[in-house]
């Protein structure tokens, strides 16, 4: 890792309309650097995908910014965003609806391939990108629905990264694929992003899998992140309750599963955040 720092987000907040309005995000702040991986963990509806939404330039926050490469971010048309903001790229859920279903796959890696050259970069071939998120080259003419659904999502993590991207945010990524995938595209997207130089922020409840690929890790309660710090020092010494909580209910591999305690809702009403651990 280098100390490039590519995404700098500053207490961002998201609300959405209603009455009263949901504030889906209160005040989160988070760096990535050049070949960094970070996890945005918690539970359903603490805010993660709003997050990623803003820094992807998706959605203006209400309040705060986001600086990528040093500039500011500020969601524009599409059309415009299409041209000016490959440098972020997003992989999504499901695959099968981020896909197109009518285009050969070889030809939707060319769109990644084009909005690289588009800034100035080489050319490459869809093939290269096939090779390198282990598919056979020579599907490259096949269409989605020839494939099996990590295999499609290996395509989607072949056109985001065809692109050339600076961060790649990943939006509960592996939760739709069979679990005997799931670590293998995960270890797969933090291995590429890294060698290639990009940072990425990655989404996912599958805790297991974020203690082996994320370097840090921020824990999300309540549209606020509630602890931080490296991944490592997280696990083996959370300093927050709802950091424990989360972790207590992940499964040992013997299938056993450690019984979580749940929190009274006392309890979560006095969460408040820790100091990020500096790193
Ligand atoms: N478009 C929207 N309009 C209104 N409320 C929304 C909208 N999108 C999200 N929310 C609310 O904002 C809060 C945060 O949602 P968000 O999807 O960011 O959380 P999340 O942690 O990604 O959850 P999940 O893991 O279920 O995807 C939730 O209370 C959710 O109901």
């Amino acid at each position: 890792m280098t100390d490039r720092i590519v995404l700098d987000a500053r207490d961002l907040v998201v609300r959405y309309p209603g009455s009263p309005p949901v504030v889906a995000v209160d005040g989160v702040s988070l760096r990535i650097g050049a070949g960094e991986t970070v996890a945005l963990v918690g539970e359903s509806g603490s805010g993660k995908s709003s997050v990623a939404r803003a820094v992807a330039g998706i959605d203006r926050p209400a309040e705060g910014e986001v600086l990528f490469d040093s500039a500011p971010v500020s969601p524009l048309g599409i059309r415009r965003r299409a041209r000016s903001l490959t440098a972020i790229q997003m992989v999504f859920q499901d695959p099968s609806t981020s896909l197109n279903p009518r285009r050969r796959v070889g030809d939707q890696v060319s769109d990644g391939i084009a909005a690289a050259r588009a800034r100035g970069l080489a050319a490459s071939r869809p093939e290269e990108w096939f090779e390198r998120v282990g598919l056979d080259t020579s599907w490259v003419s096949r269409f989605p629905h020839q494939f099996s659904g990590g295999q499609k999502q290996r395509v989607a993590i072949a056109r985001a990264l065809a692109a050339r991207p600076h961060l790649l945010v990943a939006d509960e990524p592996i939760s739709a694929l069979d679990a005997s995938t799931q670590t293998s595209v995960a270890a797969l997207m933090r291995d590429l992003v890294a060698e290639l130089g990009a940072g990425m922020l990655f989404i996912s409840h599958d805790l297991a899998v974020v203690r082996r690929i994320a370097d840090r890790t921020l824990v999300m309660y309540g549209g606020r992140v509630m602890e931080t710090g490296p991944t490592a020092e997280i696990w083996d010494s959370p300093r927050h309750p709802y950091t424990r909580s989360l972790l207590a209910a992940i499964p040992v591999p013997d299938g056993a599963g450690r019984i979580p305690v749940a929190p009274t809702a006392d309890e979560r009403a006095s969460w408040t955040a820790i100091p990020p651990i500096e790193n």
